[in-house]
């Protein structure tokens, strides 16, 4: 059989497109996805979790062997770590083990889209599909949606923990308003964070969101997984279908109309290259067979780059439910860094760094660069599916990156610091999601002893925490010596950056003149046929925003323009939007 539409990867985006390509009788989809499936009735409880911070410790949600270098070095000679870089391998992609942030980032991010090449994508032509994926439970009016597939909430007064209540009335009392809507009005101050989770209160993945069980039961639907692609396959130069494993062992060929390709980030310009579609010389030097040069495939690699600042919290105001989930509340600012538009700083206001004992008596400023401007690049290391690519972030290759990180644990550090924090905080320190954070994390007996063993010595300490944490949890150096030194304080970013598992751009629509551009503002890539991307390795720069909420508005446009093509009744979700809805109200 030839299908119309062969979706590679069932992540936020891939279950996405599938459902709504579907939706059509006369189209047969098949998706195929590496991971295992999660559906309605059989969804492990820590996926299901509206604590979000056990899945992506799972290995089995994981692809396991995947690292990356995330900071820049100092000279090109300098070692640079990698470490490991959760990317989600199962039906539902990233909105199966993300934090369930549910927000869409400034206007002016898609006005910037727009400006770069993809045209169509301006926040105006954008909107109207942000409001269609949602049911937003707590605000309505023009910015928002009733009637789409994800709920969205905010948490309320009965669950907000007291230390997240405390830093947002500490920062208002420092200038920062609390404000409500986090998808209102682009306007900094802190928010209730936005986030998805069913009226049970429990994740929303794309996968249970879209691929409901009245979806799954459409008969032109084919749902594949446990099996990665390994390349799309081409006639000349048009796709035809792609390689993958077959159920019992081998290989099987399927063949299509149109391959869509929706790995994400990071595997779907891998598996471009892997099929001929890249960068000529890297492509040529793995002995793959070139199908079209496009020296964009894999460039543009972009992500927030963040850094924490922690506090040992009292007894008294530690998060008691451990099922509650702990990215409670936002701080949005601006840093007035000259080149960077409003709201480019952002920091993830945590009841808790961690699901254990441990991270229980933690709180946490997470704070990332919310428009960055490093870009890296993910490279194959071989034309071989089971090896990993190389993925380098280069976070902090732009200076402007760096300095705003700095900017960012000094007003963190001072606002724990703050006065009115007093009784809700006690010593000070600088966090990071470090290798051997993320080892002790791991769930099992042995670190299980390690963190409870910790965590009475932490509680017994009495006078002597502070020199226990700078000793035993801190990476090596106590906030007091970041703050009065700037030099240490540069070291410390520097080593200690991370991301915020946001990869994206790494095939960036744009025009097909355009040397680094992979595809047109409808996904299709260029130089060759019947080939598409879909996911959000398409977006030319990174939004203000956690990426799942604006990756699934690019997977109901692009299915939308899928639907619509060679026909002249595309119409916008209804209710249609207003000009002036569009401009004054919704920007400075
Ligand atoms: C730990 C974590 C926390 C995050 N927190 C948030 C948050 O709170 N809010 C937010 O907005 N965003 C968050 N994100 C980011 C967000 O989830 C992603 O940006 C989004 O899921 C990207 O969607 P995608 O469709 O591009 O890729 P993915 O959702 O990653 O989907 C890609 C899918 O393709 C599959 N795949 C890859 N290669 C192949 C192949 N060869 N064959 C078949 N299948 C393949 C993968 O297994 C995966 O399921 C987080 C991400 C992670 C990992």
């Amino acid at each position: 059989m030839t299908a119309d539409h062969l979706i590679l990867g069932g992540g936020s985006a891939g279950c996405v497109l599938a459902a709504r390509l579907s939706e059509d009788p006369g189209r047969q989809v098949v998706l195929v996805e590496a991971g295992r499936d999660i559906s309605a009735g059989d969804i492990p409880p820590d996926v299901q979790s509206r604590y979000p911070g056990r899945a992506y410790l799972d290995t089995r949600n994981i692809w396991a062997t995947l690292s990356a270098a995330m900071g820049h070095a100092r000279s090109n000679d300098a070692p640079r770590p990698t470490r490991r870089y959760e990317q989600a391998r199962l039906l539902g992609g990233g909105s199966a083990i993300n934090a369930l942030m549910a927000n869409r980032g400034a206007p002016s991010d898609y006005d910037e889209w727009a400006a770069l090449g993809a045209e169509g994508w301006s926040w105006a032509e954008c909107l109207p599909w942000f409001r269609a994926i949602e049911t937003d439970r707590d605000f309505g009016g023009p910015l928002h949606g009733d009637s789409g597939p994800l709920t969205i909430r905010r948490i309320d007064d009965a669950r907000l923990s007291p230390f997240v209540d405390r830093v947002m009335h500490t920062l208002a009392r420092r200038g920062h308003p609390i404000g409500q809507d986090q998808n209102g009005p682009w306007r900094d101050g802190t928010y209730r964070g936005a986030i998805a989770v069913s009226d049970a209160g429990t994740r929303l993945p794309t996968s249970l969101a879209y691929l409901t069980p009245e979806v799954r039961r459409r008969p032109n639907l084919r749902i594949l997984t446990g099996r990665a692609a390994r390349r799309v396959l081409f006639e000349g130069r048009r796709a035809v279908g792609a390689e993958i494993p077959a159920a019992g062992g081998g290989c099987e060929v399927l063949r299509a109309r149109e391959v869509i390709v929706a790995s994400g980030g990071i595997h779907t310009p891998a598996l471009l290259m892997r099929s001929g579609i890249g960068p000529a010389a890297d492509l040529r030097a793995l002995g793959i067979d070139m199908v079209a040069e496009r020296r964009g495939v894999g460039r543009n690699l972009m992500e927030h780059p963040s850094i924490a600042v922690a506090t040992y919290l009292p007894r008294a105001v530690r998060e008691r439910n451990p099922a509650e989930h702990h990215e409670q509340a936002i701080w949005r600012y601006s840093s007035g860094l000259a080149d960077a538009p409003a709201g480019d700083m952002h920091a993830a206001i945590l009841s808790r760094a961690g699901w254990h004992s441990v991270g229980r008596r933690v709180g946490c400023l997470f704070f990332w660069v919310n428009k960055s401007f490093s870009r890296g690049h993910v490279t194959l290391r071989s034309a071989d599916p089971s090896i990993e690519p190389e993925v380098d972030f280069r976070m902090l290759s732009d200076d402007r990156d760096l300095v705003r990180l700095k900017q960012a644990f000094r007003r963190g550090a001072e606002a724990l610091a703050d006065p009115y924090m007093d009784g809700y905080r006690e010593h000070v320190f600088p966090a990071s999601y470090s290798p051997r954070v993320a080892r002790v994390a791991v769930p099992g007996a042995a670190n299980a002893i390690q963190r409870g063993a910790l965590s009475s010595l932490l509680d017994l300490a009495g006078p002597w925490r502070g020199a226990l944490i700078d000793g035993v949890m801190a990476p090596g150096v106590t906030a007091a010596t970041l703050m009065a030194d700037d030099r240490a304080l540069d070291d410390f970013v520097r080593q200690h950056v991370g991301g915020t598992w946001h990869a994206s751009g790494t095939c960036r629509m744009g025009p097909a003149d355009d040397p680094l551009a992979v595809t047109s503002p409808a996904g299709a890539v260029h130089g060759v046929d019947g080939l598409r991307v879909c996911d959000a390795s398409l977006m030319p720069s990174i939004p203000c925003a956690n990426t799942n909420i604006p990756t699934i508005m690019i997977a109901e446009r692009i299915a939308d323009m899928i639907r619509h093509e060679g026909t002249t009744d595309r119409a916008l979700p209804e209710p249609t939007v207003r000009g002036s809805i569009l401009t004054g109200d919704i920007t400075h």
